[in-house]
Formats: structure tokens, sequence, C-alpha cells
């Protein structure tokens, strides 16, 4: 009997494995949610060592038009829910993927990073034809760090707070030295 080694240590590629778990409609194993704070609610946390590249989850809800988001985000704000959309392009289409309602994946706790902070991206994957997005991860993620990637909006509250306090804290350092 022979083996092929080649396949055995070949790592699967990440976008099978994301379409994968896709198919199986759940969370891979290794990610865990845990509460961070007041302020900043419940962030993803990697539990096993991830390697660059590697899918991590799929931001999982309801592909809805952009024109039908716009309505419900206005709702959502009057209503005091946190925000779930997550708005993209796919083809000529603007669309979005509500994922307000929670349905137990962690895709949707997962939370905004700016330079360093990030250690993952999410891609639009075309699976059959439909729209799937995930979380990929873009640099080696050690066990307990949290998952962070860009939300792409620059206006933000919790950026301009975070650029408002090092603003403060560069000109309260000059202030010290010419004390
Ligand atoms: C998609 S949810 C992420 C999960 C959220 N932390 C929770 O517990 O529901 C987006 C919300 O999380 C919070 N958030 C995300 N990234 C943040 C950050 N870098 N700093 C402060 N709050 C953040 C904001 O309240 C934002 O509206």
């Amino acid at each position: 009997m022979t083996f092929d080694f080649r396949s055995m240590s070949r790592r699967q590629k990440p976008e099978k494995v994301a379409k994968l778990f896709i198919t199986k409609d759940e969370d891979p194993p290794g990610l865990a949610r845990h509460f961070i704070s007041e302020k900043i609610g419940y962030g993803v946390f990697a539990e096993k060592k991830v390697m660059r590249s590697d899918f991590l989850l799929e931001y999982h809800g309801e592909i809805i038009t952009e024109e039908e988001a716009t309505t419900r985000e206005k709702l959502y704000i009057e209503q005091n829910k946190g925000s779930f959309l997550y708005f993209f392009r796919f083809g000529k289409q603007d669309l979005c993927v509500d994922a307000t309602h929670d349905d137990g994946r962690l895709c949707r706790l997962v939370n905004d990073g700016v330079g360093t902070d990030i250690n993952c991206s999410m891609k639009v994957l075309n699976v059959t034809g439909q729209p799937k997005l995930c979380l990929f991860a873009c640099c080696d993620i050690p066990i307990g760090q949290e998952l962070r990637y860009d939300y792409n909006d620059p206006n933000l509250p919790w950026r301009s707070m975070k650029k408002k306090w090092k603003k403060n804290y560069i000109s309260m350092m000059f202030i010290d030295m010419f004390h």
C-alpha cells in the first residue's frame, strides 16, 4: 500500500475551508466570544493558533438590498439596536448582510480595528452564485488575541474619540516638556 504524503502535509486552501463551513452552516472551532467592557461590548478571541490567510468566520445573516438595509438601519437606530449591517458590492449589485438577529454565530461580534490592531479582513466569496462574506486572517494570530478588522468607515464615533485622546496626550507631553 502507498501513501501520498504530499496530500497529507498540504494545507487545505482557505477558500475551500470557508465553503465547507458555509455548507455546514456553522462556525469553525477555536474561536470564542468574551465580554470586553460596557463601552465595547463583546469581542471574538482566538482559542487556537491561527495562521496567516486561514479562514476564520462567515458573517452570517440575511442578504438584503442596500435600499432595504437603509430603511432597516433607521428603524434600528430608533429602537436603539446595535449596528450589525455589513454593506458590500457584489458584481453590479449593492447589497447588505443584516446580522441583527442573534443566531449565535460569532462574526457579528468581531470589533473594528485600525492600524496595527488589524489581524483579519473581510472578503466577498462567490459560492454557487451567492455572495458570502468571509473573514480571513491577514497575519498569524496567537492564542488569546482578539480578532479585529477594518470596518472601513473613518467616521465611526470610537475612531474620532481615539484620535482626540491621542491629540490631547501629545499636547500634554509638549506642555510637560516645556515646564
Ligand atoms: C458589529 S458590532 C461588534 C460587536 C459588539 N462589540 C457587541 O458586543 O455587540 C459593532 C459595535 O461594536 C462596538 N465596537 C466595535 N468596534 C469598536 C471599537 N474599536 N471601539 C469601541 N467600540 C467598538 C460599537 O458599539 C459598534 O457599533
